[in-house]
């Protein structure tokens, strides 16, 4: 986390996980992204001016739909948690009893209530102290924003596009392969302790089924071909010296449960820290759906060819669409380099002393 210090126009956002009013009690900030965001500071919604600006808010909650727009109210007042309560989709408090929130934003008591808009990108776009009429003026802005499904011109998304990483044959030997494992629904990583990930099955998040590539001669031509095909481009393109990979899995989204990947970062865990670039290879492409999309950028997904590889940074927010029609199968590997494999082996052994501890 960064210092606290005052935030302005244009700095990124501090992430932070916080208690909220989301079910399971708490929300990563950084989830957020893809949207535009309200963040709302106050001390306490029994003040009068924030309980008639909080009135504002709710007055014009269709435009808080939690896709285009998403409101986020934190308060550092401990008897708030029973009087605001979440309001899906789109509205949500932060219990920021510890102040941890509103310290890393820069905020001291005399400074609340505070409103920023927070872009897409999770970077501040417009603050303002609260005052009359300051919550309407906020609301007259949130409409005035484009939507963010389409990707404004000129916004480029830092991905790369390669076809032909997998010839037609070799994508049939891997489908073939698959086809006659035990395959398993893939889990997402979560960290109910911080250092302690695990793997846990949410069918509403992620709906996918998985095999580990284990054929020995298999395992070798896929990264021979990635070694030859794609570590160059990412020397290249991102000046980074690509020498690992890890997660030789083949994966299938079925269209009978319109197999899908919500939005999530690949590298927000201790386990995961050390991944660096996805690297996303269809295998085929007679399906309907299965996009990867970038809601940080917005606009419409991509898919990249039968054989071709669409790879990215780990710490882009990104997300599968539904398969509508169809099976998508993809090779799914990640890239990393030396040091980030010194950084797994770091969190790797501080994981196991807090299992034993
Ligand atoms: O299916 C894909 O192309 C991407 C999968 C993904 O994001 C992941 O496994 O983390
Ligand atoms: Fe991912």
């Amino acid at each position: 986390m960064s210092p606290a210090r005052p935030l302005f126009v244009g700095d990124p956002a501090p992430w932070f996980i916080q208690r909220c009013t989301t079910p399971f009690g708490t929300y990563s900030f950084d989830m957020a992204a893809g949207r535009h965001i309200v963040l709302f500071f106050f001390a306490s919604s029994a003040d009068p001016a924030v309980a008639a600006a909080l009135e504002t808010v709710m007055r014009n909650r269709a435009i808080m739909d939690g896709t285009n727009c998403h409101f986020f109210g934190i308060s550092t007042d401990p008897a708030d948690e029973a009087r605001l309560h979440e309001t899906l989709p789109g509205i949500r408090f932060f219990r920021d009893d510890d102040r941890k929130v509103t310290d890393l934003y820069g905020l001291s008591p005399g400074d609340v209530p505070r409103w920023f808009i927070i872009d897409p990108m999770l970077r501040v776009s417009a603050t303002w102290t609260d005052g009359p009429g300051v919550a309407q003026r906020m609301m007259d802005l949130l409409c005035r924003l484009p939507p963010v499904t389409t990707r404004p011109p000129g916004i480029p998304v830092p991905a790369l596009m390669l076809p032909d990483v997998f010839e037609p044959e070799f994508c049939q030997r891997l489908i073939a392969y698959y086809a006659a494992q035990e395959t398993r629904q893939s889990g997402v990583f979560t960290e109910r302790q911080p250092g302690q990930s695990l793997s846990v099955t949410d069918l509403g998040f992620k709906r996918r089924r998985d095999c580990t590539l284990a054929d020995r001669t298999l395992v070798g031509q896929v990264q021979a071909r990635i070694i030859r095909r794609v570590a160059p481009e990412i020397r290249k393109v991102f000046q980074f010296n690509a020498t690992q990979m890890e997660r030789l899995i083949l994966a299938c989204y079925d269209s009978s449960d319109r197999g899908c990947f919500g939005a999530h970062r690949d590298n927000t865990v201790a386990a995961a820290a050390h991944r660096r670039f996805a690297v996303s290879i269809n295998l085929n492409d007679d399906f309907e759906g299965g996009e990867l999309s970038f809601p940080e950028f917005g606009g419409p997904g991509f898919r990249p060819p039968a054989g071709g590889a669409l790879i990215f940074s780990c710490g882009l927010l990104h997300a599968v669409a539904p398969v509508t029609r169809g099976r998508r199968f993809a090779c799914l590997p990640f890239i990393y380099d030396d040091a980030a494999a010194a950084l797994k082996k770091a969190n790797r052994a501080a994981a196991a002393r807090t299992e034993i501890a």
